[in-house]
């Protein structure tokens, strides 16, 4: 029997539902089955039962199970300690998860070449740290490293991409604040061609301009490429901008999965606490 499953599809056929509402991400029981059927085709991330102990054997993650589906922003919240950046980690094996656990694509990280997989999935971290050199240089990094010399004309368009104008080319990491950073990590991300983003709380050190920049830069992301995003943050607001799902993760454990829009439904006690201290 799953644990708990997300908010059911909602009835209304007036309602849009932009195909998310199948697919809601789901919680499975032990078997490895959903509580809901979905196509292995419409789900990008599949966790099962990851667990990550401390060396003094204290559950960081607790046998967390979740479906991500493709496409979809995702944002995770929850307490201090309660195991969110642990778990971002582990999707792009920045620690190493046990086989069988997480599934990209219906593939085993475990058994992806991890460079692979890293380009495949793309992470940004709270403050963002340039190479030395000039902006392009900083985009040009990853391609380079495969033999890929980016054009003039694709480190433009990545600029773009990342909100920022023509005249970022050739300025220095240095000269940047941290927003614009930001965006140029973004944009150093975005030449790997990922298909997912992991986002650990991209934008807590940026004002709200930048925020907002960042956000809209997600938001067409998905719009125009179908990228799938997790991110963590600390601001329920923030995920009610822009995210199609929340997860609240409490002691290492999807406690409750919602709609943004529709937080009221929460259930769980920790959830509930945490809602109503962080609204
Ligand atoms: N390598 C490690 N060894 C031991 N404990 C760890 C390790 N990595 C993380 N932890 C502990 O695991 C818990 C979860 O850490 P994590 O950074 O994932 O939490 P978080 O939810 O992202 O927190 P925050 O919101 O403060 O960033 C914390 O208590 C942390 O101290």
């Amino acid at each position: 029997m799953p644990f708990f499953s997300a908010s059911p599809p909602q009835q209304d056929p007036s309602s849009e539902t932009n195909g998310i509402e199948e697919h809601l991400l789901v919680v499975n029981d032990e078997e490895g089955g959903g509580g809901l059927e979905e196509e292995e085709s419409k789900v990008k991330f599949r966790v099962r039962n990851l667990t990550k102990l401390t060396d003094a054997g204290t559950p960081i993650l607790n046998k967390l199970s979740v479906d991500i589906p493709k496409g979809v922003i995702v944002g995770i919240i929850g307490p201090s300690g309660s195991g969110k950046s642990t778990f971002l980690r582990a999707l792009n094996r920045l620690w190493e998860p046990s086989p069988e656990t997480v599934f990209l694509d219906g593939h085993d990280i475990c058994h992806l070449d991890v460079l692979s997989l890293r380009r495949k999935v793309g992470m940004l971290f709270q403050i963002p740290v340039l190479f030395e050199g000039s902006v392009a240089d900083n985009i040009r990094y990853g391609p380079q490293l495969r033999g890929h010399k980016l054009s003039d004309h694709e480190v433009y368009k990545l600029l773009t991409l990342a909100d920022l104008d023509s005249s970022f080319y050739s300025k220095n990491g240095s000269e940047l604040s941290v927003g614009q950073a930001q965006r140029v990590a973004l944009a150093r991300t975005l030449a790997n061609a990922p298909e997912v983003l992991l986002l650990d709380e991209p934008t807590s050190a940026l004002d709200p301009i930048s925020t907002e920049n960042i956000e809209d830069v997600i938001m067409k992301l998905k719009k125009k490429q179908g990228m799938t995003t997790i991110m963590v943050s600390h601001s329920i607001k923030q995920i009610q901008r822009i995210a199609d799902v929340l997860c609240l993760l409490v002691n290492g454990e999807i406690v409750e999965v919602l709609k943004p829009d529709k937080l009221s439904e929460a259930t769980h006690p920790m959830a509930l606490r945490f809602l109503e201290l962080s609204s």
